[in-house]
């Protein structure tokens, strides 16, 4: 559309849509804001108008979706000579923007020191000018310390805000809904070390603004990893709810996840990069290369509980999109299981599965866990808001087995398609080393106490009997056992998950236009 000749020509408005000759429409839920044109800067910046009649002007901000789910600001100007007609465009475009539940005040944690360290310049920069343009406040917050966001989430007056924003990676993250999260069932008199305590939804949303290294969670949830583009799905008050998985150890809590929750390989690879910080998001480069060198695997047993409630499979070729029908009906479903039993828990009466074996890695994950590393994800079809997470079995096999497992995560092949991988969608389950295992049933036995590096029954053997750490969506967790209970739709985020692609979305958009 070319901004200077569009002199009133918006013909039709509607409570949906702004509709401009031309053939070009922009749906009202994606205008970012309408604003009086400054006549005077526009006409210094074109001599083209400098000798016409006296003009009054309007601009719309509005989303223009690039490729890739890549969003943008883009602009129109409208010119007009009547000023009264002008301000009635301006006024009515306005009343409309009301009338959409977006966040007016938002609280604001910005982590300086995650990624390449450029979380404070990137939000100064990049998202604070579109906050200001949508008429949002913020207060923001620089973090000094590791867990400060977290801290001072149980502090705040939180009830003032409309949303939480955290600038840093999903390190970050996981900081920022740990303290959401946690307020809210302090709040609540829930007790968060009861692994089977009916968590409180968290009905305050959080933004994120990538600016970390690995920020898979703003990828999974939005398809990119963008600052511009989650900053305006903030503006519009997008909400995408999503599945948060506890992790409990002899009734004690210790972490929520939302990404993977991973043994074995991925924790590995996190323990040895926390040395490497200085290096920036390259650290996991060097460490997965090391720990693939070291080709550890790790004895243990997995007891889990398949999710029946949900439709979909960990091989479907779909995946988890905006509007998902999966995650919908998933979660009625779970409601009227919920319902069905009342306060006795359901959890108990199904079965478990159990398997036991030597594994590369255990992944656990709520989401596909894609990331520009992965572009499509650890588990390509793993839901957002289902109540379910994957749960993915890799056997010990050799390195070069392993290696094109790995591989297999940048491409577009399958990389359930091995004899050595197992998946499962489950709805809960326990992990215990062997090492824990052995300790637990023979205390006395000192032989079993003393662990070398390595197998005593098979030197040759690449099982390593120290136990590995898990990653928990980016921090690692000590623990050789655990229990992981995931719960449906625990939080939201501004976001609306990975939409259609762009040929999809360009034929839908003239369908409607055929519609009106
Ligand atoms: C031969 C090529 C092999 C390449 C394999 C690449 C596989 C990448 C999969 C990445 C999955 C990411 C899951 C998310 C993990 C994050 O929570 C965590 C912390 O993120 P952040 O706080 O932003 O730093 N990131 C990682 O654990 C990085 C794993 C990278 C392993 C190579
Ligand atoms: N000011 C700070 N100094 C040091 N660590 C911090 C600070 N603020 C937050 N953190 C911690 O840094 C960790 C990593 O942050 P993150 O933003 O995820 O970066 P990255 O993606 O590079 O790991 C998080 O665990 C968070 O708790
Ligand atoms: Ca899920």
């Amino acid at each position: 559309m070319d901004k200077w000749i569009s002199m009133l020509r918006c013909h039709k408005i509607s409570r949906s849509f702004l509709c401009m000759s031309g053939n070009c429409f922009v749906p009202t839920s994606e205008i970012i804001a309408v604003e009086e044109t400054d006549l005077n800067k526009k006409q210094r910046n074109s001599g083209k108008w400098q000798k016409m009649a006296k003009l009054h002007a309007f601009t719309v901000y509005y989303v223009k979706k690039a490729q890739n789910h890549r969003w943008r600001c883009s602009d129109v100007t409208f010119w007009c000579v009547d000023e009264q007609l002008c301000n009635q465009w301006i006024q009515a475009l306005k009343e409309l923007l009301e009338l959409q539940t977006r966040p007016k005040q938002l609280l604001v944690y910005i982590n300086p020191y995650g990624g390449k360290r450029q979380g404070k310049r990137i939000y100064e920069q990049k998202v604070a000018p579109l906050f200001s343009l949508a008429s949002i406040s913020t207060d923001v917050f620089v973090t000094e310390r590791a867990n400060h966001a977290k801290d001072n989430l149980f502090e705040v007056n939180i009830n003032k805000y409309d949303g939480v924003v955290c600038v840093g990676g999903d390190g970050m993250f996981s900081e920022v809904m740990h303290g959401l999260i946690g307020r809210m069932q302090k709040d609540s008199g829930i007790d968060q070390n009861n692994p089977k305590a009916p968590l409180v939804q968290c009905n305050i949303r959080i933004g994120i603004i990538p600016a970390g290294s690995t920020d898979c969670v703003c990828y999974s949830t939005v398809g990119i990893s963008d600052p511009v583009t989650s900053a305006l799905h903030i503006i519009l008050g997008d909400s995408q709810p999503l599945d948060v998985s506890s992790v409990h150890h002899n009734n004690t809590f210790l972490k929520y996840t939302v990404s993977l929750l991973g043994y074995g390989f991925y924790g590995d690879v996190l323990k040895d990069s926390e040395k490497k910080r200085w290096m920036g998001p390259m650290r996991y480069d060097y460490s997965g290369f090391k720990t693939f060198l070291s080709h550890h695997c790790y004895e243990g047993t997995i007891s889990f509980q398949p999710a029946k409630h949900t439709l979909g499979s960990p091989r479907d070729k779909d995946s988890c999109r905006t509007g998902c029908h999966i995650c919908r009906q998933s979660e009625q479903q779970l409601a009227e299981q919920r319902k069905k039993c009342g306060l006795k828990h359901e959890e108990d009466e199904e079965e478990w599965k159990v398997i036991k074996g030597k594994f590369l890695a255990i992944n656990a994950v709520n989401m596909s866990c894609a990331c520009p590393r992965s572009p499509k994800g650890l588990s390509p079809a793993a839901h957002l808001a289902d109540g379910s997470a994957d749960l993915i079995l890799v056997r010990k096999c050799s390195r070069f087995d392993f290696l094109r497992y790995l591989v297999r995560h940048t491409n577009q092949d399958d990389q359930f398609d091995f004899s050595f991988v197992d998946v499962y969608r489950v709805k809960s389950f326990q992990f215990t080393s062997k090492l824990l295992e052995d300790n637990e049933s023979d205390v006395t036995d000192i032989g079993k106490k003393h662990f070398g590096q390595f197998c005593r029954d098979h030197p040759a053997c690449c099982c390593n009997i120290a136990n590995s750490t898990w990653n928990c969506d980016g921090e690692t967790l000590d623990s050789s056992a655990i229990e992981v209970r995931v719960h449906c739709q625990l939080m939201k985020l501004f976001a609306r998950g990975i939409e259609e692609n762009h040929k999809e979305a360009v034929s839908n958009q003239s369908r409607v236009e055929q519609l009106l």
